[in-house]
């Protein structure tokens, strides 16, 4: 047995190979010559697994040991992609996995392929939760995962006639090699049915939640391997099943789907992730989501406290539960409900509890996106908790008035209902009110949340909000998907930047170096032929590895503002033409992102930029000086192919309303020089890389407030004013690039003139060419791009994840990392 033991932890290429043939026989149950990629896969991560499972246990077993505090990331969104490469890098077996597959006649690549992303999440908000808890395991922290294992996750996007179609994407279909079902845990969740009031042992006014519906939720888990292979953590997930699959009653009676109605009915729960990035959806379905996974949570996490204490007056120093978005947010009346209903604690003595525990992080300003679930739903839905939410909130405007808020407007602004309309219970109030740290996620949105939606509680509690820039982890943004670049990185200042990214600052003297310069552009030139050779298979497009790789990728928003980078496509394509013989620095626009099923506009301008990329891409007067790509389906395997390889990287957005941007931070870091305005985190990557590495243009936040405010912006007369972009609307409101339907952009226009033009894409249109000029002009001279983006690269050490969740750690989680102590 012992033998057998080590063989399966061995890390030497010998070693992994026979597992790997140990695995597809008795596991797999293929023989190797009749195994496909998908088994080799299937193999390779079983063969991994088990070489981390042992320190996994060691991980937990210590934290055990230590009684260490935790901290619990409850978030509706994982964006976790792939996770092969991941572990085999962390674990740092990459070389000897690749040779023991070769081996075996197998390319690494080729596997490495055949696994499907785990997209569970949308965008922004749910790969910041993968990268923390990358960066949680990597600096040795206490941290633990809580989402939903989703069956569906995010729609898969295919083009039809260039407008975005949506597929399910059933990435569990054949199975999922790196989690652990535990059938053990198991939780029940009520809802609906109706509150009793009755006297507790002491005569004291208690209540009863009674007559509901019961789903169980039950435990996957995933393994979080940090780099170094040390700390490995968990990432519990919840899937929910029916408390009785089968209705005997029902069967016999011959009713045979109403038999099994109750359990697909329960398992709906988690059954498909809501494809909305920052659109509330109101959808009562959603609402039990976010519900159902926050009970589970939160039942799991005092199990586990109350394995080492009998008291909750410890449960803020052994437990920081941070709060992803107002998702969760029920978990504070949640909490309440346990401790108090079931655990007989005084209201006061669980509020403090409560509010001591849980931290909540904001990350959009977006009305429309700010959760307001509708008081009659909440009431039939969670009888029990509205009445705690309506207890807070009495207590908390109680609070208020005697501390002198005799403001009536202000009262009601501050009151967890709504009472305008159908009443409505305000999730961001109610997180800010039950946490005791509120943070934004970047320094210029942060003071955003102060003077805008927050301003309120910030006067009541002018020490709660604080900020939190976020962060990448450089692990699988440059390591694992930017091999060229890492090695070359690597090869100068060792490889110490891998867990520590301030190191990378030590490039800064090799932007001089006409050397080093030639062996970066060597690098950003092999991710470049990599991606030209992803675009020929994913749309056929030939594009040249010469040409300027302008990318803007991320998910479809007005507010992202994509249409001002076409209509600049479109101004730039018109000056070509009109210009053949003047020598152009040849561009490719390369544009990929996803848009909400339900939202129309954002549908609308894909269509748009796949119309143009058609016309453009084929008419010769431009041959190769202009490329237009639409990639479809863009997920976290996709971002890793496109960002190593991008030039420019475009951060266009509307002043004040990207709440940070991550993506920005990744293109940096992959010596992309940035095309931005002054919004979320690019005012301070900024900072880092220096005003004359980086291409500002457009409002700032102020002023685009001042306008707004002004009322006296006229999107016509700006258009008038502007021939070029004039020149664009006319060719796109006359059919030029839709002679197949001429008035199809109506509403564009519409929305650009009429209706306000909000998003202010024409009003920052020029400033915008100008920088887009600016950067093609710098193009021509590629040792000074070279050595702009070189300090781009070596200036991004400070947006690691590691530098943003050591922050969390000390100010908002009080955690400290622990040790692990692995046996044998
Ligand atoms: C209720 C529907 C819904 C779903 C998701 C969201 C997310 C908060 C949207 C999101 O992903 N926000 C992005 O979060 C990133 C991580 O902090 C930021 O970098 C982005 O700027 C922000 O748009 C809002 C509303």
């Amino acid at each position: 047995y012992k033998s057998r033991e080590i063989e399966r932890r061995s890390l030497d290429v010998d070693g992994l190979k026979r597992s790997f043939l140990e695995w597809l026989v008795y596991s797999v149950g293929k023989d190797a010559r009749a195994a496909t990629r998908r088994d080799w896969f299937h193999t390779v991560a079983l063969a991994v697994r088990d070489r981390v499972v042992d320190r996994w246990m060691d991980t937990t077993r210590s934290y055990y040991h230590e009684d260490a505090k935790r901290v619990y990331y409850l978030s509706l969104e994982f964006l976790i992609g792939r996770l092969l490469t991941n572990s085999l890098s962390n674990l740092g077996i990459i070389n000897e996995c690749r040779q023991a597959l070769d081996r075996l006649g197998l390319s690494m690549d080729d596997v490495a392929d055949s696994e499907p992303d785990a997209a569970l999440g949308n965008g922004g908000l749910g790969r910041l939760a993968a990268c923390f808890l990358d960066s949680m395991a990597s600096q040795g922290l206490p941290g633990y995962g809580y989402g939903i294992r989703y069956e569906f996750g995010l729609f898969e996007q295919r083009f039809e006639h260039g407008w975005q179609v949506e597929y399910p994407e059933q990435w569990l279909q054949f199975g999922n090699p790196w989690e652990f079902a535990r059938p053990e845990v198991l939780y029940p969740v009520q809802f609906y049915g109706r509150v009793e009031e009755f006297r507790d042992s002491v005569g004291e006014r208690a209540y009863r939640w009674v007559d509901a519906d019961r789903v169980l939720a039950m435990a996957y888990d995933t393994p979080v391997v940090g780099y170094g292979g040390d700390t490995i953590n968990t990432l519990r997930l919840w899937s929910a099943r029916a408390t009785r699959d089968f209705n005997f009653g029902h069967f016999n009676d011959g009713a045979y789907m109403k038999a099994v109605e109750q359990k697909i009915l329960s398992e709906n729960l988690s059954r498909v992730l809501y494809p909305n990035d920052a659109t509330e959806t109101g959808k009562e379905l959603r609402f039990k989501q976010e519900y159902f996974f926050t009970s589970a949570s939160l039942q799991d996490i005092l199990r586990r406290y109350l394995q080492h204490h009998t008291s909750f007056d410890n449960l803020p120093n052994k437990a920081a539960i941070q709060l992803n978005d107002t998702h969760p947010a029920i978990g504070i009346a949640e909490l309440m409900r346990l401790l108090v209903d079931q655990h007989a604690l005084r209201w006061d003595a669980a509020w403090e509890i409560t509010r001591a525990t849980f931290a909540y992080t904001n990350h959009t300003l977006l009305p429309e996106a700010l959760e307001a679930w509708p008081v009659r739903m909440v009431e039939r839905v969670l009888p029990r908790h509205m009445q705690i939410i309506y207890e807070i909130n009495a207590k908390f405007l109680n609070r208020s008035k005697a501390r002198g808020t005799g403001d009536n407007a202000k009262l009601s602004r501050l009151s967890l209902i709504d009472e305008r309309g159908d009443r409505r219970v305000r999730m961001g109030n109610l997180a800010f009110l039950g946490s005791h740290k509120v943070n934004g996620v970047s320094a210029l949105h942060t003071d955003l949340m102060k003077q805008t939606v927050f301003a309120d509680f910030h006067e009541e509690f002018p020490d709660r909000i604080n900020n939190k820039t976020n962060g990448i982890t450089p692990r699988r943004w440059l390591k694992q998907a930017n091999p060229a670049l890492s090695e070359l990185i690597t090869s100068r200042i060792g490889e110490g930047w891998i867990s520590d990214l301030e190191q990378i600052g030590a490039l800064k003297e090799k932007a001089d170096d006409l050397v080093f310069r030639e062996e970066f552009r060597r690098a950003k030139r092999k991710n470049k032929k990599r991606l030209a050779a992803y675009i020929a298979r994913q749309t056929g497009d030939e594009v040249q590895v010469d040409s300027i790789f302008d990318v803007q990728v991320k998910r479809m928003h007005e507010y992202k503002r994509q249409l001002l980078n076409v209509l600049h496509t479109v101004a730039l394509y018109n000056e070509m033409r009109d210009n053949p013989t003047v020598s152009w620095v040849p561009v490719t626009k390369i544009f990929a992102g996803k848009a909400a099923p339900s939202y129309h506009m954002a549908k609308l301008i894909i269509k748009l930029i796949n119309d143009v990329a058609k016309v453009v891409n084929h008419d010769p007067s431009v041959h190769d000086n202009l490329k237009v790509v639409y990639l479809p389906n863009y997920n976290v395997t996709a971002a890793e192919i496109i960002i190593p390889a991008a030039d420019i990287s475009e951060q266009i957005s509307t002043a004040g309303m990207e709440a940070s941007g991550t993506g920005n931070m990744k293109l940096a870091l992959n010596g992309a020089l940035t095309i931005g305005t002054l919004d979320g985190a690019n005012v301070e990557i900024r900072e880092h890389v220096g005003p004359d590495n980086i291409f500002i243009f457009g409002m700032t936040a102020d002023e685009v407030n001042d306008l707004r405010a002004s009322g006296g912006f006229n999107p016509r007369e700006v258009i008038a004013s502007n021939p070029s972009l004039k020149r664009a609307l006319d060719m796109i409101s006359t059919g030029v690039f839709s002679p197949d339907d001429r008035n199809r952009y109506h509403p564009i226009l519409q929305a650009l003139t009429d209706g306000g033009d909000h998003f202010l894409v024409t009003a920052d249109f020029a400033d915008y060419c100008r920088a887009q000029d600016a950067a093609m002009e710098l193009y021509r001279d590629s040792e000074e791009w070279t050595r702009k983006a070189i300090l781009n690269t070596a200036s991004m050490g400070w947006f690691s994840s590691d530098r943003t969740v050591n922050e969390y750690a000390k100010e908002i989680w009080d955690v400290h990392p622990v040790k692990p102590v692995h046996e044998g």
